[in-house]
């Protein structure tokens, strides 16, 4: 593609780190996700925790990080399931990085989301979410990728 192909060609892309917390509710398995304030960009849209991986930083210690600061947990970072790159329609692009939490400690705490929930895998298709995630909530529901 040429270097003045589209409007927002030149926006850097964006590398992000997002969990799958999971647990197990009798035998339906639900993960966590969250939802976006009223305030934010994408307001009101659901995603997974996570964030920007900064300078220096490993995908890893990054999302560890930000699960800390977003929910309160320690969590155990497990492996990475899915790598998504994702275009908005403002031109701004992520690269998304998605890994499972299946243990942490500490309670979970909602420090800056407008609602958080546990949701079954097969009640995702239900939530509105982020555009960049939606063929992975398809996945997860059907069961195709954990
Ligand atoms: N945490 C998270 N971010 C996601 C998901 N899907 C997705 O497209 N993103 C995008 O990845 C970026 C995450 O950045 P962030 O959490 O550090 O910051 P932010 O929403 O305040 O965005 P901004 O600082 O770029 O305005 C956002 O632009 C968000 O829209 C997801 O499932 N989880």
């Amino acid at each position: 593609m040429g270097e003045h192909a589209e409007t927002g060609a030149h926006k850097p892309v964006r590398f992000v780190v997002a969990a799958l917390i999971l647990r197990s509710s009798g035998d339906t398995p639900e993960v966590l996700i969250c939802q976006r304030k009223p305030d934010q960009p994408m307001c009101l849209k659901w995603e997974f925790p996570g964030g920007k991986i900064e300078p220096g930083e490993g995908p890893e210690a990054a999302l560890a990080r930000e699960l800390d600061e977003e929910l309160g947990i320690s969590a155990a970072i497990g492996p990475r399931v899915a790598r998504i790159r994702h275009k908005y329609r403002n031109g701004g692009a992520v690269d998304l990085q998605f890994f499972t939490v299946r243990e942490f400690t500490g309670e979970i705490e909602n420090r800056i989301f407008n609602d958080v929930r546990w949701a079954p895998m097969t009640t995702l298709p239900d939530y509105d979410f982020l555009a960049a995630d939606l063929g992975l909530i398809h996945d997860l529901a059907e069961g195709k990728l954990l």
